[in-house]
């Protein structure tokens, strides 16, 4: 049996990136979701502290942003995924939550002049008050911009996000705003944290987990998933390239029957 799995996550996993990888620009995938894992493990590989993993992983961040918003990508969410903070050295924690202002302030001049827009999407009541000063400022700053949507996942949990609705709903029903026979999809989707976007038609995941972490699971119903084993700190453009150059070739064959 783990030699078949073996196999099958190995034709999970990319081929060498050659680099000569040609994207068809009409058929670049609208919505890429990425769940962004490996930072601590690529830091223990080296022997070096986990925030060094996650330094690395901020610099990919940068790199995949530019990349999606040149390919025309629609929108990028990106969900770091972590393990609950609480289960993290205070250290690694406060270094966390220093990174977004770090981010940020370096960022946001490229982010205002290629057009991007911060939006985010989970709770924000976790972060300290100057972290959400900072993410305030970031999503207020770009928010008549039209370019590249660039959607943070924070502290966000699927199922969370689905609970609530269901509670809204339910709340429209008793307040005889609905009835139970309008309750669609629309409906659904109206009342989620991405209710202003279009469904993911890409995720992503690093690190060569094969799971979906409580993430999006309404709106990954109909994408196609990409899992490498590359490390996020190790993860780069041709990465990303052969990502929807596969995504591509899915698609087509999706289209062609
Ligand atoms: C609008 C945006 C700029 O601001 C925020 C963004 C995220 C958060 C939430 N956040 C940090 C706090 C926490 N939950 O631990 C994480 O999700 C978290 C957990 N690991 N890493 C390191 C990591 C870095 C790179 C890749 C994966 C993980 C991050 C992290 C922190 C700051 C940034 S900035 C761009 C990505 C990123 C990721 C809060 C505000």
């Amino acid at each position: 049996m783990l030699e078949k799995f073996s196999k099958w996550k190995s034709s999970l996993t990319p081929t060498k990136t050659d680099g000569k990888l040609e994207l068809d620009p009409a058929a670049v995938p609208r919505h890429v979701a990425i769940i962004m894992d490996g930072n601590g493990r690529w830091a223990k590989q080296k022997g070096l502290p986990r925030i060094a993993g996650h330094r690395e992983g901020m610099k990919v961040v940068n790199k995949i942003v530019r990349r999606a918003n040149e390919l025309g990508v629609e929108v990028l969410t990106l969900y770091a995924f972590s393990t609950e903070n609480w289960k993290r050295p205070k250290t690694e924690v406060d270094y966390l939550m220093k990174l977004p202002e770090r981010f940020l302030g370096m960022e946001l001049p490229k982010l205002m002049e290629e057009n991007v827009k911060v939006r985010l999407m989970g709770s924000l009541d976790h972060l300290p008050e100057h972290t959400l000063r900072a993410v305030n400022k970031a999503v207020h700053e770009t928010k008549d911009n039209t370019g590249l949507i660039l959607n943070f996942a924070l502290n966000y949990g699927s199922r969370f996000e689905m609970v609530e609705a269901m509670k809204e709903i339910a709340l429209k029903v008793e307040k005889g705003e609905l009835k139970p026979s309008d309750i669609d999809d629309k409906v659904i989707e109206s009342n989620l944290m991405t209710a202003d976007l279009k469904d993911p038609d890409l995720l992503i995941r690093t690190s060569g987990e094969i799971r979906l972490s409580n993430f999006m699971l309404w709106q990954v119903a109909y994408s196609e998933f990409w899992f490498t084993d590359v490390l996020w700190p190790d993860f780069n453009e041709e990465h990303f390239t052969e990502a929807i150059s596969i995504y591509q070739k899915r698609a087509r064959r999706f289209g062609g029957v």
